[in-house]
C-alpha cells in the first residue's frame, strides 16, 4: 500500500509537533510518525521531569536551611514518591499528544521512518510518500569511543530506576550529570563526575561554573576534570572504571556509571543515503529555511539539525517556527539572531544569556564586566541561601547588556529578563530606571551595577 500526504513529519517532539500543528491548521494534509510514545524528549525524558525532580530536591534543601527560623521537623527526599510524582507528568504526554492530533485531523503512524528514496519512506510494512518530508527526529546519548561504553546507563533510564545505587558515577560535566549529580548527592547516596576538559559546562561563564563546583562539591560531590573514560569493566558488583588524567592511569569503582557525555543528532537509522541527503556529525545541513541539501522538499529542524543553535527546547520551538514559515509561506528566513537563554537546572541554579566573560576576551570584544557576590541581598538572607552571584556584561561605549549571568534560586527568572534586556538592545540605564516591585529578585537589579 502507498498513501501519499501533503507532508509526512518524522518526530513528535517539540519540533516535529509544532510544524504538523501548523501545517494541518494552514490546511495541509499531514501525517506524522515517531517509533516511540508520542510528545518526545521534553515533557516525557527531559526538561519537564527533570525540573519536577529536581524542584522537590530544592524545596527540601531550602527546608534544611532554614530549620529553627519558624520552621520545624525533618524533610527528606524519597526517590520512589519522586518517580511516582513524576509520573504523574510523563505517563499521560503521548496519549494527550495523540488526541491533539487527531482532533486536528493528522493522521498518526507509530514505527520507525526509513527513507526509500527522496519522496517516499517505509514505516513498517507501508511506505508513505509526501510532498513535503520534515525531519525531527532529535538527539540521542553520543556513542562513546572506549570498550565497556555499552555499560553506561542513559539519562532515559535514571527516570525509569526503581531505586538509586549507593554510588553513582557521571561521565561527562555538562548539565545532564550536574543536574542529576546534585539530585543523586541529595537523596544520600555518593557521587562521582568525571569530566575529559579542563573547564566543566564549557559553555558558560567558567567564573560562575567554578563557584557552581564549590557549592557541587559541598554537597559531597567529588568532581575529576582534565580526566577521560577510557575503559569500563563489568565486575561481579559494580563496575571498575578505568581513567585517564594527562597521562597518568588509574582505576575507579562505582555502582552504576551513568551518560552524561553529550547528545549526538539522532538520524543513523533514518536512511539517509537512500535519500542523498547530506549530514554530519553535528546534523542534518540544512540552510536558513530549514532546507536539506540538496533537496529542497526535505527539512529539518531541532536537535538533529545543524543550525549552529544549542540543542534546547525554546530553540527546537524556534525552528520549527521558522522552517513553517518557509514551508507554508515561501518566507525567507534571516539568520537567527535572538539571545538564547541557558540554565543549567542545579541548586543554586546557573542561568546565562549572551557573551560569556572569556568569549568576550576571546573574540576582542570590547566589555565592562559588573559582577558581585549577592548573598547579602534581602533576597537571598531571608531564606539563608549562600553564594548567590550576578554578573553583567556591557559595551563600554553604549551600556547596552551583551551578557548576564546569574547564580541562585533566582538565577532562571532573572537570566529570562536579561534575555529581553539583550533582544531589545536595553541599556544599564534602562533598566536601572525600572520601578521594579519590591522586594523582589528584579528589585534588586539597580544593585547589580
Ligand atoms: C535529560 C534531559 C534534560 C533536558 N533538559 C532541558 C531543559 O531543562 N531545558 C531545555 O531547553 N532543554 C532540555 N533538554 C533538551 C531538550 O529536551 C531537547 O532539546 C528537545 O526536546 C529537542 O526536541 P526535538 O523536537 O528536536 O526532539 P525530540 O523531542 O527528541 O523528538 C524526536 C522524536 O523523534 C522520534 N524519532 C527519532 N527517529 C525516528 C525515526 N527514524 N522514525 C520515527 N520516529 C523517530 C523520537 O522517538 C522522538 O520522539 C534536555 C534533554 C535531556 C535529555
Ligand atoms: N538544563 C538544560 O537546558 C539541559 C539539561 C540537560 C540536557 N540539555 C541538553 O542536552 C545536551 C546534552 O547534555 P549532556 O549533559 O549529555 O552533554 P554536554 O554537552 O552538556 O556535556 C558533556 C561533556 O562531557 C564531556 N565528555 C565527553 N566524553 C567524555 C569522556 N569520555 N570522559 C569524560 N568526559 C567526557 C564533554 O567534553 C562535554 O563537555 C546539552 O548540550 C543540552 O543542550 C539541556
Amino acid at each position: 500500500m502507498n498513501t501519499t500526504y501533503d507532508v509526512i513529519v518524522i518526530g513528535t517532539g517539540v519540533a516535529g509537533s509544532t510544524v504538523a500543528t501548523k501545517a494541518q491548521k494552514a490546511g495541509m494534509e499531514v501525517a506524522v510518525v515517531d517509533e516511540r510514545p508520542f510528545g518526545g524528549t521534553c515533557p516525557q525524558r527531559g526538561c519537564d521531569p527533570k525540573k519536577v525532580m529536581t524542584g522537590i530536591s530544592r524545596i527540601v534543601d531550602d527546608a534544611r536551611r532554614v530549620k529553627g527560623l519558624g520552621l520545624d521537623g525533618e524533610v527528606s527526599l524519597n526517590w520512589k514518591d519522586l518517580l511516582a510524582f513524576k509520573n504523574e507528568f510523563t505517563e499521560p504526554v503521548p496519549q494527550g499528544t495523540e488526541e491533539k492530533f487527531q482532533a486536528l485531523g493528522i493522521k498518526q503512524y507509530h514505527g520507525t521512518a526509513t527513507f526509500l528514496d527522496p519522496h517516499t519512506l517505509k514505516i513498517g510494512e507501508e511506505n508513505v510518500t509526501a510532498k513535503y518530508i520534515v525531519i525531527a527526529t532529535g538527539a540521542k546519548p553520543a556513542d562513546l569511543p572506549f570498550e565497556g561504553s555499552d555499560h553506561l546507563i542513559s539519562s532515559d533510564h535514571f527516570f525509569e530506576m526503581d531505586q538509586l545505587p549507593d554510588r553513582l558515577m557521571f561521565v561527562g560535566g555538562g548539565y545532564i550529570s550536574f543536574e542529576f549529580a546534585q539530585l543523586a548527592a541529595r537523596l544520600g547516596k555518593e557521587v562521582l563526575i568525571i569530566h575529559r576538559g579542563r573547564n566543566v559546562l564549557e559553555n558558560h561563564d567558567f567564573e560562575i561554573t567554578n563557584k557552581l563546583i564549590e557549592h557541587t562539591k559541598d554537597l559531597g560531590i567529588e568532581i575529576h576534570t582534565n580526566t577521560e573514560v577510557t575503559k569500563i569493566t563489568k565486575l561481579d558488583s559494580g563496575y571498575k572504571i578505568d581513567v585517564k588524567k594527562f597521562n597518568h592511569e588509574h582505576a575507579m569503582k562505582a555502582d552504576m556509571v551513568f551518560h552524561g557525555a553529550g547528545r549526538a543528532p539522532n538520524i543513523d537509522h533514518l536512511g539517509l543515503e537512500n535519500a542523498g541527503i547530506e549530514y554530519s556529525q553535528k546534523g542534518i545541513k540544512v540552510n536558513e529555511n530549514h532546507q536539506s541539501v540538496p533537496h529542497q522538499h526535505i527539512y529539518a529542524a531541532g536537535d538533529c539539525a545543524d543550525t549552529g543553535l544549542p540543542p534546547l527546547t525554546p530553540t527546537a520551538g524556534a525552528e520549527a517556527a521558522r522552517l513553517t514559515g518557509h514551508l507554508l509561506h515561501g518566507e525567507n528566513q534571516e539568520p537567527f539572531r535572538k539571545p538564547v537563554p541557558s540554565i543549567v537546572f542545579t541548586y543554586p541554579a546557573l542561568g546565562s544569556v549572551g557573551l560569556s566573560q572569556q568569549e568576550a576576551r576571546e573574540n576582542h570584544i570590547p566589555y565592562e564586566a559588573e559582577s558581585k557576590t549577592i548573598t547579602k541581598f534581602f533576597t537571598y538572607q531571608r531564606t539563608k541561601e549562600p553564594g548567590a552571584y550576578a554578573k553583567i556584561l556591557m559595551n563600554p561605549s553604549t551600556g547596552q547588556i551583551i551578557g548576564a549571568h546569574f547564580l541562585s534560586s533566582e538565577a532562571e527568572h532573572l537570566v529570562n529578563l536579561f534575555a529581553l534586556a539583550i533582544q531589545q538592545g536595553l541599556t544599564k540605564d534602562d533598566l536601572t530606571s525600572v520601578l521594579w516591585g519590591y522586594p523582589t529578585a528584579e528589585s534588586d537589579i539597580p544593585s547589580f551595577f
